[in-house]
């Protein structure tokens, strides 16, 4: 069953041509979508429309749920520094009511699941880069979203760190059967944690490609279907080097 969809969906910046335009995309529950493309291709903005932070000026974005089901992530964690570690993943509890116990425990328990209990009583500026990252992800999941878009959200740390948040993220992802869309640059990254790649170009989704490689298994990434299916996106990307 579709979860979200973009029908022929156009958008554009007042006095700017098109940043998307004849947008066609379609996510099935439980889905792991990326969102691969080249800078300024319209990533961002698709996620946004998808989130309803944009409105499309033709076509439409269909979601089967209200906003509240929508968890984002940003590509900078975006922490409240005033806020210990456990309030900002409450935070948008808090925002509805005063976070009740059995919430503090959920807050309580994806701080766990993401290795960050001893943590939760800090303040963001005591946790590294990939823990402020976390956090985010826990804040991003504390109302249970059906569907969680993230855009870029590991772009900034270090590969060691990155490989253990695309792990976590998957693990989450599977265990909370959220939908997910993920913006990345990263061609490698979006063939580990997809099942479709969405090749973003123009505006618009000018490729997919599935994705079936065992999820879950950190030595996917050195077999020979990882290396054709990056190899694929990269065509479709029509990067140097890249096979016909
Ligand atoms: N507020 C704005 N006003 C005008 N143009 C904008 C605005 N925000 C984005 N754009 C333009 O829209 C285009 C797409 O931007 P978007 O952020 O969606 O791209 P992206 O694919 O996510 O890029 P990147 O990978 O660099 O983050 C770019 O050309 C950008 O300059």
């Amino acid at each position: 069953m579709s979860l979200l969809k973009l029908e022929q969906v156009r958008f554009a910046f007042p006095g700017w041509p098109p940043t998307v335009d004849g947008a066609e995309l379609d996510v099935a529950q439980g889905a792991f979508h990326c969102l691969v493309g080249r800078s300024g291709c319209g990533k961002t903005t698709l996620l946004k429309l998808a989130a309803g932070l944009l409105e499309p000026q033709q076509g439409r974005v269909v979601f089967h749920g209200t906003p509240q089901d929508i968890g984002f992530v940003f590509q900078s964690p975006n922490l409240l520094e005033w806020l210990r570690v456990i309030d900002n993943v409450l935070l948008p509890v808090t925002l509805h009511h005063r976070p009740d116990a059995q919430e503090r425990e959920r807050a309580l328990r994806l701080l766990e699941q993401l290795g960050l209990a001893a943590h939760a009583q800090k303040y963001p500026r005591q946790l590294s880069g990939g823990q402020q990252s976390r956090v985010a992800l826990a804040r991003a999941l504390i109302l249970q979203p059906s569907l969680l878009l993230l855009d870029e959200p590991f772009a900034a740390l270090d590969a060691i760190t990155r490989e253990e948040l695309q792990r976590d993220l998957l693990a989450m992802a599977r265990g909370s059967g959220a939908t997910v869309l993920f913006v990345t640059h990263d061609i490698a990254e979006a063939v580990f944690l997809a099942d479709r790649v969405d090749v973003v170009e123009d505006g618009r989704i000018a490729q997919e490609i599935a994705v079936t490689l065992p999820r879950h298994d950190a030595q996917v990434r050195y077999g020979t279907e990882f290396a054709r299916l990056c190899a694929q996106v990269r065509a479709a990307l029509h990067l140097e080097g890249a096979a016909a």
